[in-house]
């Protein structure tokens, strides 16, 4: 079956989103909610409004260090902001960030520290450069502070945000800043969606693991060594998921059925790799053509073969073989439906960038090149170099990658200085 990579793109989402999606709730939400200590938090999603359980800031303090005083709200009074008349107070005992403050006595002036709580009778600071002396006196002293409004250099209780409002909503992507909020809050851990649990499954004759005891002297002819595995599990745990691991199958469709039934009951989405083009050994479409799996073929280049369905009810998603084509197929197709269904990873950043060199693509295929992008400086535009070439074998160039070129399908020549899109990785 032909598709175009926008069909395949819908195909993948809702295959999951079916499958993910109770009525009415966000996917894969546990009734308990999963809760993960602050340490483990960015990256996830937060499952239900967090309110904000206190005030932010908790109570009223200072933004500078300086003088605590009483500013007078009138306007006409002496020494008021607008006679620009400068008072002169008698210094009370300094206050310490961390303390609860005495009252402030009329006519006296309490030195404070930044977020220092503001003492009862007080309502505003001047900083201490601004006082004469520009100095912090002893108690009882005198110091000569500017007229200033109500208000000034006060932070005042709950003006960040106050108590029982939502501070983070349902269905963020929790990052540093989200982390800090919470923990500011009082939190020390959050209710997040559960993970998508994958379960990774390579295949292949030739593909030995690393460390394989049949690799111990050489690599016997004919085997590679697994770049698939590490690969896309790597993908996929960047993404927010987890991997459970099948071992490598062999090209032998009942072993592969053997691997499926063995971990189908305890995850949301197979991946297979390898084993669904035109060969004489596709264990994958051998083992699951007549179930409910189709083998489509995208006008797509890396990423043409795929395969798409279930298994015992349970996604199924079968990316070809050659690693740079399961990149491509997991950034087009698996990681924006993931975006779109679980609220992260963050999607990746498209922009528009200056072709370094000319490219030629094939007609009627949609090319995804490996490129070096470099963003915008000072006195250049943002441009892209095009690294390998369009083979999807060539790891070494995935390597040295940090983006990914469209060429969209009709488009067979770019000059240098063209506008292409560019995925960012
Ligand atoms: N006659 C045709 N031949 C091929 C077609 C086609 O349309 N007609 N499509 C080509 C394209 S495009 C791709 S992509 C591949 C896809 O093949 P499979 O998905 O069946 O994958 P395999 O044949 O199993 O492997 C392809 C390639 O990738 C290497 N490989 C596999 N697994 C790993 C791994 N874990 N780590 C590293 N490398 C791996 C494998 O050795 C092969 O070289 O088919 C083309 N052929
Ligand atoms: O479509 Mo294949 O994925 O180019 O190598």
């Amino acid at each position: 079956m032909r598709r175009t990579v926008a069909e395949h793109q819908r195909a993948v989402l809702v295959l999951l989103a079916r499958a993910w999606r109770r009525a009415g709730q966000p996917p894969l939400t546990d009734d308990a909610g999963t809760r993960v200590p602050l340490a483990d938090l960015p990256g996830r999603v937060l499952a239900a409004d967090l309110l904000a359980p206190i005030d932010l800031p908790p109570f009223a303090n200072s933004q500078m260090d300086g003088f605590a005083i009483w500013a007078e709200p009138t306007s006409n009074q002496p020494g008021s902001v607008e006679s620009g008349k400068s008072t002169t107070y008698r210094a009370a005992a300094t206050i310490p960030a961390g303390v609860r403050p005495p009252a402030l006595g009329p006519g006296t002036a309490a030195p404070i520290m930044t977020g220092a709580m503001l003492p009862p009778g007080a309502n505003a600071v001047v900083p201490v450069e601004q006082a004469q002396p520009a100095r912090f006196p002893d108690e009882g002293e005198d110091v000569t502070l500017p007229p200033t409004r109500p208000g000034t250099f006060v932070r005042a209780q709950g003006s960040d945000l106050p108590l029982g409002s939502v501070a983070i909503p349902a269905g963020t992507l929790l990052n540093a800043a989200h982390v800090g909020l919470a923990s500011a809050l009082g939190c020390s851990s959050l209710q997040v969606r559960r993970r998508p649990r994958v379960l990774l499954v390579t295949t292949g004759d030739e593909v030995l693991l690393p460390g394989d005891p049949r690799a111990a002297d050489a690599l016997p002819e004919g085997s590679i060594f697994d770049a698939n595995m590490a690969l896309l599990r790597a993908k996929l745990q960047e993404a927010g998921v987890d991997v459970v691991l099948a071992p490598v199958v062999r090209d032998e469709p009942h072993a592969l059925l053997d691997v499926l039934d063995e971990y189908v009951g305890g995850v949301d989405l197979i991946l297979s790799t390898g084993g669904i083009s035109a060969g004489a050994f596709e264990v994958v479409k051998q083992a699951l053509s007549g179930l409910e799996v189709e083998f489509v073929s995208l006008a797509l280049q890396p990423g043409g073969p795929q395969a798409l369905g279930r298994y015992k009810s349970v996604p199924f998603i079968g990316f070809p073989g050659n690693p740079v084509s399961g990149v491509v197929s997991f950034e087009l197709f698996l990681r924006p439906a993931l975006t779109e269904l679980l609220g992260g990873p963050a999607p990746r950043g498209r922009v528009l960038a200056t072709l370094t060199h000319s490219l030629t693509s094939p007609a009627g295929k949609y090319q995804v090149r490996r490129g070096v992008y470099e963003g915008p400086g000072y006195e250049s535009a943002a441009s892209v170099r095009e690294v390998g070439g369009p083979s999807s074998h060539l790891l070494g160039a995935l390597a040295q990658a940090n983006a990914l070129i469209h060429i969209p399908a009709g488009v067979t020549e770019l000059h240098a200085g063209a506008k292409v899109e560019v995925w960012l990785m």
